[in-house]
């Protein structure tokens, strides 16, 4: 039965100053990359074809970290800009909370969660589940249906993208959605590709 598991990576430097992030490229600090360990720890026994992570540091070092753990340091690798995480414009860069005293908690809860709410020069939840589930539908569905296992490190957004897709999520439902550092989801399919379990650690 093919398997895909999702994971987010550890906590990024900017995550921990609170900083919007997107495509900034910013190392894991010490815990997250203690929670990329952490989480190849929970998935010790599984056994992958294949990894699949984004262009950006955090999202390719938290994989690094778990196929060490897992003891499968060879297995193919492909890091690709679609599992970037959302392209948060204008923002990147900019202190979470100090965008709250700038615009109002409204504004910010808005284009954090909104799914059709794009930030300044920024991309929406939308716009990053048409790219994600475009990359998922040619990438990963042909290799699940081929049998194989899939581990994907990803980001908070791209992996509210996949989800809302894959698990059927309305927009109230995508929205209050959080996923946190270093947290893992796996999807076990039947050959047909229904999903038949699914399990978070
Ligand atoms: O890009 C970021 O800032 C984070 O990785 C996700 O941030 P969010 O929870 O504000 O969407």
């Amino acid at each position: 039965m093919p398997l895909l598991v999702l994971v987010r990576h550890g906590q990024s430097e900017a995550n921990l100053a609170n900083v919007f992030t997107g495509w900034l490229d910013v190392p894991l600090t010490p815990q997250g990359e203690e929670e990329a360990r952490a989480a190849g720890r929970k998935l010790h026994g599984l056994r992958f074809d294949a990894a699949f992570c984004s262009t950006l540091l955090r999202s390719f070092r938290t994989l690094e970290l778990i196929l060490e753990e897992i003891g499968q340091p060879a297995i193919p690798v492909y890091a690709t800009d679609a599992l970037r995480e959302r392209m948060y414009g204008a923002l990147q860069g900019h202190n979470k909370l100090e965008a709250v005293h700038e615009y109002g908690a409204e504004q910010v809860a808005r284009w954090r969660r909104g799914y059709d709410d794009a930030p300044p020069a920024g991309e929406s939840l939308h716009h990053t589940l048409d790219r994600v589930v475009r990359y998922y539908d040619d990438t990963l569905v042909p290799a699940l249906r081929a049998g194989r296992n899939l581990l994907v490190v990803s980001h908070g957004n791209t992996l509210r993208a996949l989800r809302m897709q894959l698990d059927g999520l309305s927009v109230p439902e995508v929205e209050a959605m959080e996923i946190p550092t270093g947290a893992i989801r796996v999807y076990e399919f039947t050959p047909e590709l229904v999903i038949q379990a699914v399990h978070d650690m």
